[in-house]
């Protein structure tokens, strides 16, 4: 495939950003980019809005595999480029159209000269949620590929065009979905008195909580605790009697997790007294953090220095990747790929360089047939 092709297909990609499950588009336009391949070595099967690309190889003693992600971000897309989202408040924000990119150009290459072994490709939905990793990896279809190693990649909108990244052990974090509904009493606005005021109760909530970090996080350990979502009230003159804050949570350890949850249901218990209200919580999608192994990150270093690519040791992020749960139970890794955009993942002006496209086929390739 020639790069202005795979130009086409990242702008075409972005144009059309769907979420989680709902990747209806985006799977039938992956269809067809790979029928129009038109390779007898590849077979396809639908999983959900995802797929399983299978390209056999020529003598086959082991499988290995390659994830993208396919889901968008409920953003609404301010980058004014000519190719930007037709979906109305729904963008690749997290790269996705680059990373499925990316997938079909090694698939390209990968199937036009095949390889020894098997190697799937996997179009997984929904990870920004509600996380389709896990699901897809205990499904039936999957589990009769019998894969032996796995790798996928993201891209880092800090790193310069012509660099990757990765290290050995944790590069994400473990992550945790969180909502919780307050409910009170509301009323009218100049008798605060007889009423139980979500806002107020609400918006302490959120300062408070940030002392679970501080006071009951080990420092040299680490977390985070994000509300990016408050919604509550109707009106300036009416007490609200509900609110609802909706955010995430960070570990580098699996076990703080568990204790910034035992730590946030103790300040729900005090609050509920000392405000007279009641309080629900729902965890939502958690991922387990992606942990990567060494020998696959060393035959990737050394695979991309041969490509005159750059390999720069990363540190461990609070970002989060359903991705954890494949290298829970398959060996491989994770690794960033520069594509150098002053707007960070989940910006809706994020614009990622797209010379990076090229990139990252040459590294997945070559790590594919080093493999
Ligand atoms: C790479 C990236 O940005 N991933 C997302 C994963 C979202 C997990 C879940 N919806 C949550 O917010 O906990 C991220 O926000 O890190």
């Amino acid at each position: 495939m020639e790069q202005n092709q795979l130009l086409n297909i990242r702008r075409e990609l972005h144009q059309i950003p769907e979420l989680g499950f709902q990747e209806f588009k985006t799977q039938a336009y992956l269809i067809d980019a790979i029928e129009q391949m038109g390779r007898e070595n590849i077979a396809i099967t639908k999983w959900e809005t995802g797929l399983f690309v299978l390209v056999k190889g020529t003598n086959p003693k082991k499988t290995m595999a390659y994830r993208t992600d396919i889901d968008g971000l409920p953003i609404a897309e301010n980058t004014g480029l000519p190719f930007a989202s037709a979906h109305a408040d729904r963008m690749h924000a997290c790269g996705h159209d680059f990373h499925m990119t990316i997938a079909l150009g090694t698939l390209d290459q990968i199937s036009a000269n095949p390889i020894e072994d098997n190697v799937l490709f996997i179009f997984q939905p929904a990870e920004e949620g509600p996380g389709g990793a896990a699901p897809m990896l205990k499904s039936e279809v999957f589990q009769q590929f019998e894969v032996d190693g796995i790798f996928a990649l993201h891209i880092a909108p800090d790193l310069p065009v012509g660099t990757v990244s990765s290290r050995a052990g944790l590069l994400f974090a473990n992550t945790s979905e969180l909502f919780m509904d307050f409910t009170g009493k509301g009323g009218h606005a100049a008798y605060p008195h007889l009423t139980k005021d979500m806002i107020v109760t609400a918006s302490t909530f959120v300062t408070q909580i940030q002392q679970i970090i501080s006071r009951k996080v080990d420092p040299l350990d680490s977390g985070v605790i994000t509300i990016g979502k408050m919604t509550a009230g109707t009106v300036q003159n009416i007490i609200a009697e509900t609110a609802r804050l909706e955010g995430t949570i960070r570990t580098l350890q699996p076990e703080t997790m568990i204790t910034i949850k035992q730590e946030l249901e103790r300040a729900i218990k005090g609050f509920e007294l000392a405000y007279d209200c009641q309080i629900d919580v729902d965890y939502g999608a958690n991922y387990y953090q992606v942990s990567n192994d060494q020998a696959y990150v060393d035959l990737f270093s050394r695979t991309v220095d041969a490509e005159g690519i750059q390999f720069k040791e990363a540190n461990a992020a609070m970002t989060g990747e359903d991705f954890g749960y494949f290298l829970k139970e398959i060996p491989g890794f994770m690794f960033w790929l520069g594509v150098d955009s002053p707007y960070g993942l989940h910006h809706s002006q994020l614009n990622p360089n797209e010379d990076a496209i090229e990139v990252g086929v040459k590294a997945v390739t070559a790590m594919m047939r080093a493999l």
